[in-house]
């Protein structure tokens, strides 16, 4: 009885300490950024306190209810504290973006997070190694994103499309109310595309309704939110020695020895048989030995202003051994399936609500389709402007990574301003709240492709378009994203009319996650359409 009572009293005063500190540091932070006169956006308890308050909003609400407070307060910067101290600065300032992401890149070279180093399958990974080593292994796998790299593996993001569109229709015939959630098919196609793309293996997604191995593996990797993964991943990101003395990794064993073993047995067969594979492992295994090169005339501007100017003193040799190639695959898996899937969800669902827009574009593939025998090739998929300029607005309107960072290397002073940012501190960017700005898009909140016409495009500032970030650290990826949607919508356009049904959510609400998707999944009713063939 004696026992309990005085573990009462120990939970007790452990809580009591925990609210004690948590106000403390509250005012602490209120004080500091009075003293800097930036506005202050709250901390972990004014968060924890919203969420409690609105249960069913998500971060990004959370976000929207920031970007409309300075709005309000008429400033460009404003800052909040995260719980191990880090200060992050919010930045929503076109002009001082261009300045962060490409004029003192040197300043913001890193990201936000640091990771444990104990933790082999993430800390080779492009996106959490810093300064020199992540100038070195970046300069070695940009080649590999390059056209003629992503024109190699066309043929099987084709094979994945074709499979898709068989498997939507199986989805509809066994639909009993004549709707689908079509995240289902997007997600077997993603991941099947990802499988043979990056590792050179057959996802078997589309083989059996129950997710294969390979899609549960897959999805094992993407980050949602729950209790247990809130704790971990803050021990991971914002305690990392703590997190190595826990010996708490961001994936499971069970992800690492399924990625590990696969990835390397595919290299040891390449070795011994001298075999050669179209994925990028092997794209990675000729960048290991140099023998990739980046053609200038094969780089649009988005990849020109990714290219790392000065000297490339980081050591890369072991960032590309056969760990580096391991968790850079993982990587592409990680960092291509759930940002690709989302674009495709809500380009489907934006050409459901929006008909004229999906004939308009229909119109567009089928002229495509007649030049080229009925079948799609990478160069006619990137000639359709239409399809372009669809796939920009569902970008601008749902961006399917709504948020990014950069960490400072080195004290800066914000350009016009005399906030000076310290070493250490973060720049958060809200990419979705700049995305629907009135000042950048007119009338924000209808969907109009025609803001990315010939005519049009032109007049939008680089720094207010941001689906993929922006200067050297930029998304690696994009052009592979860009061609794998640009098929799959085509694909789906050709052979189905996409209508909302019943369960279609209008308007769209979001799921607490990191990247945005679809509260309650993307039901849509899709309607063969005559003349296209049921195999
Ligand atoms: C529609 C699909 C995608 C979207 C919207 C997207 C968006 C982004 C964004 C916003 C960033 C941060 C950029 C910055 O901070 O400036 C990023 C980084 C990255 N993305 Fe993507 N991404 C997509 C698909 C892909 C794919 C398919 C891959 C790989 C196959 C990929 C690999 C990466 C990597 C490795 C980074 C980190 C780059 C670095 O730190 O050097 N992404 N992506």
């Amino acid at each position: 009885m004696i026992a309990i009572t005085s573990i009462l009293w120990i939970f007790f005063y452990l809580v009591i300490f925990l609210i004690s500190y948590l106000v403390y540091s509250s005012v602490r932070n209120v004080l500091f950024f009075r003293s800097k006169k930036i506005l202050y956006l709250g901390d972990v308890l004014g968060n924890a306190l919203y969420f409690l308050y609105y249960k069913k909003k998500s971060m990004f609400d959370l976000l929207q209810v920031n970007y409309q407070q300075m709005r309000e307060a008429q400033t460009t910067v404003a800052g909040n504290v995260e719980v191990n101290g880090v200060v992050n600065y919010m930045v929503i300032d076109p002009e001082m973006l261009k300045y962060i992401f490409v004029k003192d890149f040197d300043h913001f070279v890193n990201r936000r997070f640091k990771l444990p180093e104990n933790d082999v399958l993430v800390t080779k990974m492009l996106i959490f190694v810093n300064d020199e080593k992540w100038k070195g292994l970046r300069s070695k796998l940009s080649p590999t994103f390059t056209t003629g790299k992503i024109k190699r593996l066309f043929p099987l993001f084709s094979d994945s499309a074709k499979k898709l569109v068989k498997y939507v229709d199986k989805l509809m015939k066994d639909s009993p109310h004549g709707e689908i959630d079509l995240g289902d098919g997007y997600s077997k196609f993603t991941m099947d595309t990802i499988a043979s793309a990056v590792c050179g293996m057959n996802s078997q997604a589309f083989d059996q309704a129950e997710p294969s191995i390979f899609e549960q593996m897959g999805k094992k990797l993407q980050f949602t939110f729950s209790a247990k993964n809130f704790l971990r991943f803050t021990v991971l990101f914002a305690f990392p020695r703590l997190a190595k003395l826990m010996s708490v990794t961001m994936f499971g064993e069970d992800m690492h020895q399924f990625f590990a073993g696969a990835i390397k047995s595919s290299i040891k067969e390449r070795n011994t048989t001298g075999q050669k594979g179209n994925d990028f492992i092997q794209l990675m295994l000729e960048a290991r030995e140099d023998n990739l090169k980046t053609e200038e005339e094969e780089m649009s501007n988005f990849e020109k202003d990714a290219i790392i100017k000065g000297e490339v003193s980081g050591k890369i040799s072991e960032m590309l051994d056969d760990d580096g190639i391991v968790s850079n695959c993982v990587l592409f898996i990680l960092a291509g399936f759930d940002t690709t899937q989302s674009l495709l969800l809500f380009c489907a669902y934006s050409l459901a609500i929006y008909p004229e827009i999906q004939d308009k574009l229909r119109k567009e593939v089928e002229t495509v389709l007649e030049e080229n025998d009925g079948d799609f090739t990478y160069d006619s998929i990137h000639r359709m402007t239409y399809l372009d300029m669809v796939i920009n607005e569902t970008l601008r309107f749902y961006p399917p990574a709504p948020i990014t960072d950069r960490a400072c290397t080195q004290d800066y002073l914000l350009p016009g301003t005399d906030t000076l940012i310290k070493k250490g501190s973060a720049i958060l960017v809200p990419i979705m709240e700049i995305h629907h700005d009135e000042r950048y898009y007119p009338e924000p909140e209808k969907f109009d492709p025609e803001r990315f016409s010939a005519e049009n495009k032109g007049k939008i500032n680089t720094y207010t378009f941001l689906p993929f970030g922006q200067g050297p650290r930029n998304c690696i990826g994009m052009r592979f994203a860009l061609t794998e949607v640009k098929l799959a919508i085509a694909q789906l356009v050709h052979n189905f009319d996409i209508q909302p049904s019943k369960r279609t959510m209008i308007p769209m609400e979001f799921q607490n996650a990191g990247s945005l998707k679809p509260k309650d999944g993307m039901w849509l009713a899709l309607k063969r359409r005559s003349g296209t063939i049921e195999e």
